[in-house]
């Protein structure tokens, strides 16, 4: 049973999918916040949320439940995203539900400033018939300037065209190319489109790039009377810049859907002449909130039953067929993981994975996550697919990837070689089959052995005699032996070799130090991995 918390008013028919799905409880508890919020997050599976709940780090602190936060919207601002990966929680969002509502909104907004909607409407019905006071502006004719043509800009622009207005866009994604297909015109900074501007308006995430984009230095730089709307996110423009802009007559107008801090019933511009209020509307509307419910209920049910991950927006996406195609890999991942951990058995400060063959030309931003999980595994309680590389970073430890398309003897091939403390071990595995990890390379000797269950490790001379000694003393302590793969140099006998034996009982301290006293035994170990199909909880 996996339990969804609803913490933000979401459509209806986002909550009968909830209610018609098997082995699915949810609860809707909306305005929680501190101390009650965090203890919530921590009694559920998955949680979906609007702009009304911050998700904080404080709010996820000591979680070990969640696994997944979905934003039935765009912005995942309210969400702390690192602290979110740090615990292993996948965060969604719903990209394109809400994109028309907020561009009409935001154009509605630009109309309502050029004809004094609003506070005309207010006159009249407080009494007074001023026809002379709401003298307006037409739009056609006028250029809008549009800063950030992402989903909602472009259909802004489109918008403006068809009311033949002239437009001029700045998104350093935005080609030149583009721009003409638009049919808008693209310029290389915000203070080009300056001066040439009549209504200006913003459709950017809030970024260290777009917070306080247009200020005082800006307003210097518009034509006076230059109407500007912000549905994006408070923040973007700084407030002081704009009441000062109203005051001098620069600005002829201002309109906003969002602000820094939300809710926000108190603000310099509000009551001001020329400005224009809405309290977050852009995306409330029946069409557009059926849309990201549906979607993001979705979303949140998919990951849970099925590990298939879309629209995150911090670990790479899963889709369904990648997933089963890389499952397999998944597996073999965690395991040589686990398996280099233990082998090297110390303190670990470089990561280098190679990916050779089919594997190569895949995202393996998963597969690395995979690993990684398994080199944390013995030491950190919720390394998963989400957090695990974040989490080797994060202890100072150097990772890297590398690609090699062509195909070894295997059509894919994952290597990991782990070093720290004046050691260094390699570990290679691939799968057999369908889903049959086996390590194929260790320490750089070639063998094939299982990789699952109880494994005993040692490095030795390969003088003869030995593997019958081994075998000998696992065989007076009752320990079976049900596979062996031995691995050296080159073809030539006494170099140094490697043993890998997967037992089939645990092993005796007494063995393992009989083992260790043969003198051509240079290290021996023994590996705990998962049994044959045994599976980490986030990859079942
Ligand atoms: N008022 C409301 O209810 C709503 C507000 N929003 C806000 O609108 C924003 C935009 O939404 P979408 O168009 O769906 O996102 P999007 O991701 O499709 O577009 C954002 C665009 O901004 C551009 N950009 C980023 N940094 C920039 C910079 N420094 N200068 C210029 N351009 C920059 C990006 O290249 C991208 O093209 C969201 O981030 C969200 O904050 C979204 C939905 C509803
Ligand atoms: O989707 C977004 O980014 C929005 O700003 C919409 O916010 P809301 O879902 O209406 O609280």
């Amino acid at each position: 049973m996996h339990r969804i918390l609803v913490l933000d008013d979401i459509a209806q028919e986002g909550i009968d999918i909830l209610e018609a799905e098997a082995n699915i409880e949810y609860e809707v508890r909306t305005g929680l916040s501190g101390e009650a919020l965090r203890s919530a997050l921590n009694e559920f599976d998955g949680a979906i949320l609007r702009s009304g709940v911050k998700i904080t780090a404080e709010s996820l602190e000591g979680n070990t439940r969640m696994r997944a936060l979905v934003r039935a919207g765009v912005g995942t601002d309210n969400i702390d995203k690192a602290a979110s990966t740090r615990r292993g929680i996948v965060v969604m969002n719903t990209p394109a539900g809400n994109t028309v509502s907020t561009a009409e909104h935001a154009f509605a907004l630009m109309l309502a400033l050029s004809r004094n909607i609003p506070a005309a409407s207010q006159s009249l019905v407080e009494g007074r018939w001023d026809r002379k006071k709401f003298m307006g502006k037409q739009v056609a004719g006028k250029t809008l300037g549009i800063v950030g043509m992402g989903r909602i800009g472009r259909e802004i622009a489109s918008r403006a065209i068809a009311f033949e207005m002239n437009v001029i866009a700045f998104d350093p994604f935005l080609t030149d190319e583009q721009a003409a297909a638009i049919g808008v015109n693209r310029v290389a900074t915000v203070d080009e489109m300056l001066p040439q501007i009549d209504y200006l308006t913003v459709h950017t995430p809030l970024t260290p790039e777009t917070k306080g984009l247009i200020g005082h230095a800006q307003l210097e730089k518009v034509k006076p009377g230059l109407r500007v709307v912000n549905a994006a996110r408070g923040g973007i423009y700084d407030i002081n810049a704009l009441v000062e802009g109203l005051n001098s007559g620069k600005l002829g107008g201002v309109a906003l859907d969002v602000y820094e801090k939300e809710p926000c019933t108190d603000n310099p511009l509000f009551g001001m002449p020329n400005v224009v209020c809405t309290p977050h509307l852009g995306a409330s509307t029946e069409e557009a909130q059926t849309q990201v419910a549906v979607e993001g209920i979705h979303l949140l049910i998919k990951y849970l039953k099925t590990g298939e991950i879309r629209h995150s927006v911090n670990v790479a996406s899963l889709d369904p067929k990648t997933l089963e195609e890389l499952r397999g890999y998944l597996n073999v991942a965690h395991r040589i993981g686990l398996l280099a951990a233990q082998w090297h058995g110390g303190g670990i400060d470089q990561v280098s994975i190679t990916y050779r063959g089919e594997i190569a030309s895949k995202d393996t931003r998963v597969v690395n996550n995979a690993l990684c999980a398994g080199l944390l595994e013995r030491i950190v309680d919720d390394a998963n697919i989400v957090n695990s590389e974040m989490l080797v970073r994060e202890r100072g430890i150097e990772l890297s990837e590398e690609k090699r398309h062509e195909k070894g003897a295997f059509s894919s091939s994952i290597t990991v070689k782990v070093s720290g403390g004046g050691r260094t071990v390699t570990a290679g595995g691939a799968v057999l089959g369908q889903n049959m990890p086996r390590l194929i390379m260790l320490d750089g000797y070639r063998l094939e052995s299982f990789l699952d269950g109880k494994l005993l490790v040692f490095a030795h001379n390969d003088v003869p005699g030995i593997i019958g000694r081994v075998g000998t003393i696992f065989g007076s302590h009752g320990v079976n032996i049900a596979q062996m793969a031995v691995g050296r140099e080159g073809n030539a006998p006494g170099g140094p070799s490697i043993g890998v034996l997967s037992l089939d009982g645990e092993v005796p301290a007494e063995a393992l130090a009989e083992i260790e006293s043969i003198d051509a035994v240079t290290r021996v170990k023994t590996i705990d991995l998962p049994a044959v199909g045994e599976m980490p909880s986030w990859l079942s």
